[in-house]
């Protein structure tokens, strides 16, 4: 199990005694308290993909913004069809991009293409395939089932002034090709938080490298990188620093010449002689917010700011660094970009095991989950829980959030979930 033991002996000068976990919702208020969304840049179409809206975003023009043919055909008058077959006298034609400037009178047709404007005088499309063409004359043998049929009118898809877009969307394909035809080239988009992401701790190395013998791969980095891209974030690399205070110093203040909206530390938050991380930041001139949390894997959890950028002290244990960047640094990136903090991912399930009564720290639960065919979720707590343990956490489908001292529950009883 995860260590939850404030009273093991120490060496270290860090007061470590029992003094009161802070809830995690106080803490997250506290995070989040007087953080205002980035500064609005405006990038070109190309670049604003996965990039969260920072305006409303209305239509400059209607679209189509004539009435046009939604087939390749004749653009005729219904009532000439009265009777079949009709012949009609085909007096010009109208390509995509080429208008017919001519009326069309009783009897007559104007040869028509999809995406070309519909002729005055036309109410109807008649498609190619329900007609033969001599010459001049075509000869309708099949009549529209209704008046307007394959004519498009003006402003089907859109009017302008409209606002198709709204400020807070995190645009994908479907906004940007819509944003392209309300005719913007460039968009109003939040800029992008720098996150800055130092692990600490002499036993790591880089994925690729051969550890030493006491040595161990850094993963929390690479993970923490994915999670702030998908939440709209830019990670910035500030490597792997040793357990050496003026080394550490070096690298945060890296972080702060980088103009780093937010700085992740990895590991060394805890209250071991190696834990260096909260001294180094302090004498660097971090104001501390909170350290140690009432959670479940995250204990040691820290949060404060060194001037303009936010600082999270991530635990090291690898199930710990990323859950606490799930309900926190996710949180604190949306608010950053304008949008809500509430993730929305906590839902409800159904115990498939019973699961034990909770101590003082909010449980996150690694567990597996089940989709029913009815659509109802079974969630089934593995047995073995331990913050180092990530392939576990990879397998994991919900954290059953277990509150503090939350009774032992039956299998069949209902529990609050996150999906993962
Ligand atoms: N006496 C106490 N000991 C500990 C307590 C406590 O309250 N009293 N809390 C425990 C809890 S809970 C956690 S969580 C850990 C977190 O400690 P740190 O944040 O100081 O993390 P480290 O000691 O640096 O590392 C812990 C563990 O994780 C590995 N690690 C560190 N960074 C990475 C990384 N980037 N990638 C992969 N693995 C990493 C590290 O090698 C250690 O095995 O403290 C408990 N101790
Ligand atoms: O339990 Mo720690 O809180 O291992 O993350």
């Amino acid at each position: 199990m995860t260590n939850d033991t404030p009273s093991a002996p120490q060496s270290s000068t860090k007061s470590t005694g029992p003094k009161p976990l802070m809830p995690v919702a106080e803490a997250m208020a506290k995070l989040l308290q007087g953080v205002q969304p980035q500064a609005i840049e405006h990038v070109p179409l190309a670049q604003a993909n996965g990039r969260i809206l920072a305006e409303d975003l209305a239509s400059t023009r209607t679209q189509p913004p004539f009435a046009a043919s939604a087939m390749d055909g004749y653009a005729i008058r219904h009532s000439d069809l009265a009777s079949l077959p009709a012949h009609l006298t085909v007096i010009g034609e109208a390509p995509a991009g080429h208008g017919f400037s001519g009326k069309i009178a009783e009897g007559q047709t104007v040869r028509i293409f999809t995406g070309a404007p519909v002729p005055a005088g036309a109410d109807t499309i008649l498609i190619q395939e329900d007609t033969t063409r001599d010459g001049d004359i075509v000869t309708a043998h099949e009549c529209p089932s209704k008046e307007g049929l394959y004519i498009r009118p003006a402003g089907l898809d859109f009017a302008q002034g409209q606002v198709l877009i709204t400020k807070g969307c995190k645009l994908g394909y479907r906004d940007l090709a819509l944003a392209a035809a309300m005719n913007h080239a460039e968009l109003p988009v939040y800029r992008r938080p720098i996150v800055a992401i130092l692990a600490t701790g002499d036993e790591l190395v880089r994925p690729g490298m051969t550890p030493g013998p006491d040595q161990i791969i850094a993963s929390n980095h690479a993970g923490v990188a994915a999670l702030v891209e998908d939440c709209g974030g830019e990670p910035l690399d500030l490597g792997i620093s040793p357990d050496d205070s003026t080394i550490m110093a070096g690298h945060v203040r890296l972080a702060i010449e980088s103009k780093a909206d937010i700085l992740i530390t990895l590991g060394g938050a805890s209250v071991g002689d190696h834990d260096l991380v909260q001294d180094v930041l302090g004498s660097e001139g971090m104001d501390l917010a909170f350290w140690r949390i009432a959670m479940r894997p995250g204990k040691p959890l820290m949060a404060g700011h060194l001037g303009q950028t936010k600082v999270l002290g991530l635990p090291g244990n690898p199930v710990s660094s990323l859950v606490c960047a799930l309900l926190f640094l996710k949180p604190l990136i949306r608010t950053m970009l304008g949008q809500n903090s509430d993730t929305h991912h906590e839902t409800e399930a159904v115990l498939g095991a019973p699961i034990g009564q909770n101590d003082r720290r909010q449980d996150y639960v690694r567990a597996e989950l089940t989709e029913e065919t009815d659509g109802s979720l079974t969630v089934t707590p593995f047995p073995k829980q331990d913050s180092s343990m990530l392939a576990l956490l990879a397998k994991s489908g919900a954290l059953i959030i277990r509150p503090p001292h939350a009774d032992a529950l039956d299998a069949g009883k209902r529990v609050p979930i996150l999906r993962l």
